[in-house]
């Protein structure tokens, strides 16, 4: 079609291409009839001219003939005259005298013949003139013929031309019928196949037609008994799910009693494992020699570790070899988040309930804030456990609600400092709990909630703030004084109405060198007694836990007294001890490794009363703590003291199943459980209705398209 059109388009360009030729060929003839009679006109006027021309030269003829007759005839009389001598002169004179007329005749033949001279040479003029023109007209003629023979010859060329493409043009035009005939006979021949095809479809689809009729009709049935069909399968699922409810308690509460039982086993091998392994933990740490250090001669490696075995490490003092076992010994290269690797188990036990205390204790300069505290860019455990506890509490939402908070405290010269607080140069007091619990609490000891990852920034950075502004050199000041970060996780549980509780003590020791060694005087011997009586007080509290004593000396200092809570009973303690690599402090390095194996040989004895209740969970079916990792939990009538002790906060405790566990026990109990596997099967009910109205309004749609077009 796009071929014929266009071959059409061209016959058409072609048509007036012989149109326009046409016309220029008219408009040649015209120019030639013009040339041709202007031709005759001048062949006329040619005619004209010789017919004159031919007339003036008779006319002429006619007077010369006159003239020369006349003249003729003068002569003939003159000569007769002359003829006669004596007479002649007579004659002559008679002549003369006669000639008078005949002069005046001659006279006036004279002027005649003058006149007709001149007429001749007019003549003679106009004949000049003619000839003159005649030539003219005769080159017009010529050159007229030849531009008429051009014209001619453009003429029979244009005409041949336009026959020529008058023949291209038909010729063209019969190929381009003849091709579009071809096309369209194909066209027809496809149309005629499909036509075959469609009336083949046709009668093929009227079976396929009749079936879904058939179809639609028994889904017209189905969909009008669906209702009843929906409430039979209701009633049905129903009592499905009341019979599996009945049979999953059943299972459950036989899960319970056998989880329970296994519970009580496991909480026995637990304390037994905590009884063989103690649970006071001691780390090592020795610190790299800094730049300034290396070109001194105390700088000469006088600590070494064994490759096998990361829990020794070797010292050489005044040429002794002395080998310390420890938990573990991080060597000089060790990165903070490789420390903070092996003590993050015990940060989250925080959650489950636990009192923890970690502390850095070790001389001056020897890495303590740096492990405690760190750097901007490289935080230590403070930030690091903080940060974990953070995200822990968040992912164990919304199962359980967490309260984080955290206080921050400094011992100085025996003085309690608030370093959250509004006033950091107020000192603060322990006292013993008002409410007769037994507990200590600090009265005016600001607790800053923690509510997101901004506000442990802002924590440590009022901390720090008011740590720097409550001293001269804060450098000196945090050497002389000891820093904790207290911790107080809380934790409820809606489902189960459980509560948890948990303390986690971070502190930064102050320098544990020798007032020998330092030679300090004055308020620098006072600040290193203040120390020495806090550290000792510590290693004194240490061994009479490890020796069982009935009288354990808390109160002996501040720092005892503070972490009473989380060195007693089942609380969780590390020490890390920090090491300097330099020879010149082996024999400081020599006295805290010592005193390390000291604590590390020391187990924390449970409270009585927590022994208590361990001994009654056992038989009773509320369990304490199930591991080192589960959480010791309180009924929720319990309130919670925020100085209680592990023991008292251990008083009560019955084991929490599992988050999930309990979710499904609370949720099957409820017959939440019911109602959602209900509303389940109707959504399902609801959906496969849908998705037959879909079916349907589909045939009917093919239906009336196969109707209306087919
Ligand atoms: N593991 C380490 N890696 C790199 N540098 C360290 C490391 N431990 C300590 N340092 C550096 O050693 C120097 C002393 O450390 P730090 O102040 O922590 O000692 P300290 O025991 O807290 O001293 P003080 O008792 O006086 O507060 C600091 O400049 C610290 O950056």
């Amino acid at each position: 079609c796009k071929n014929s059109s266009s071959c059409l388009r061209q016959v058409s360009r072609w048509e007036n291409q012989a149109r326009q030729r046409e016309r220029r060929l008219n408009e040649l003839e015209r120019e030639l009839l013009e040339k041709s009679s202007r031709v005759e006109s001048l062949h006329r006027q040619l005619d004209d001219g010789h017919r004159q021309l031919e007339e003036s030269k008779r006319r002429q003829e006619e007077a010369e003939l006159k003239l020369s007759l006349r003249l003729q005839e003068y002569e003939e009389e003159l000569a007769r005259q002359a003829a006669m001598p004596p007479r002649v002169k007579y004659v002559t004179q008679t002549v003369e005298v006669e000639s008078a007329d005949s002069q005046r005749a001659l006279v006036e033949l004279q002027t005649k013949n003058a006149g007709l001279q001149e007429q001749l040479s007019v003549q003679s003029q106009l004949l000049r003139e003619l000839e003159t023109q005649l030539h003219q007209s005769q080159r017009t003629c010529a050159q007229l013929r030849t531009q008429i023979l051009v014209y001619e010859g453009e003429m029979e060329r244009a005409q041949g031309q336009l026959e020529v493409e008058m023949q291209n043009l038909e010729e063209e035009k019969n190929r381009l019928i003849e091709e579009a005939f071809i096309r369209a006979e194909i066209e027809m021949k496809a149309v005629h196949e499909n036509l075959a095809g469609v009336r083949m479809n046709l009668l093929s689809l009227q079976p396929a037609l009749r079936t879904l009729t058939c179809d639609y009709n028994c889904l017209k049935r189905q969909v009008q008994e669906f209702p009843f069909m929906l409430d039979k399968a209701i009633t049905e699922a129903k009592q499905e799910i009341c019979q599996v409810i009945s049979e999953v308690s059943t299972t459950n509460q036989e899960l319970l009693r056998k989880y329970k039982r296994e519970m009580n086993l496991r909480k026995k091998c637990h304390n037994e494992l905590v009884r063989l392994k103690g649970n006071i933990r001691v780390f090592c740490r020795v610190r790299p020699v800094c730049l300034v250090e290396q070109d001194s001669v105390d700088s000469k490696a006088m600590l070494s570790f064994d490759s096998e075995d990361d829990a020794v490490l070797y010292l050489s003092n005044k040429g002794k070899m002395m080998t310390f076992d420890l938990d573990k010994v991080f060597p000089p290269q060790a990165t903070q988040e490789e420390v903070f690797q092996e003590v993050q188990s015990l940060v989250t036990s925080c959650i489950d309930g636990f009192n923890v205390c970690i502390f850095a204790y070790g001389q001056t300069g020897s890495g303590k804030t740096f492990t405690m505290e760190g750097a901007v860019d490289n935080p230590g455990i403070n930030q690091r456990a903080l940060r974990l506890l953070f995200s822990e509490v968040t992912d164990k939402a919304p199962d359980w609600d967490y309260r984080i908070s955290v206080s921050m405290v400094e011992i100085y010269n025996e003085t309690l400092r608030n370093l959250l607080g509004e006033n950091p140069s107020n000192k603060l007091d322990i006292k013993m709990n008002p409410d007769g619990s037994g507990q200590l609490y600090v009265p005016g000891l600001t607790e800053f909630t923690v509510q997101s990852p901004k506000d442990i920034n802002r924590v440590f950075e009022l901390g720090h703030m008011n740590r720097a502004t409550a001293c001269t050199n804060l450098n000196e000041h945090s050497s002389r004084s000891h820093a904790l970060l207290i911790i107080t996780v809380s934790g409820f549980n809606s489902a189960t109405g459980n509560r948890t509780q948990g303390k986690l003590n971070l502190v930064d020791l102050a320098g544990s060198e020798r007032i020998g060694k330092s030679g300090a005087e004055g308020s620098r011997l006072r600040e290193a007694q203040c120390i020495n009586k806090s550290l000792s007080a510590l290693g004194d509290v240490i061994n009479a836990l490890r020796g069982r004593h009935a009288h354990v000396p808390f109160r002996n200092s501040r720092l005892t007294y503070l972490l009473q809570d989380s060195l007693n009973g089942d609380s969780k303690t590390l020490m890390m001890v920090q090491v300097s690599p330099l020879s010149g402090n082996m024999s400081e390095s020599v006295c805290s490794l010592k005193f390390a194996q000291r604590v590390r040989s020391v187990e924390l004895v449970p409270s009585s009363s927590s022994s208590r209740r361990l001994e009654n969970s056992s038989t009773s079916s509320s369990p304490t703590h199930d591991s080192l990792d589960s959480p010791p939990v309180t009924p929720a009538p319990l309130p919670i003291s925020r100085a209680s002790s592990a023991g008292s906060t251990l008083s009560s405790t019955s084991r929490a199943p599992s988050s999930t566990r309990r979710r499904s026990q609370s949720q099957l109990s409820t017959g939440t459980c019911t109602l959602c596997s209900t509303s389940t099967r109707i959504y399902v009910y609801v959906c496969v209705c849908m998705c037959m109205c879909v079916y349907i309004y589909i045939y009917i749609y093919i239906y009336i398209y196969i109707y209306t077009y087919v």
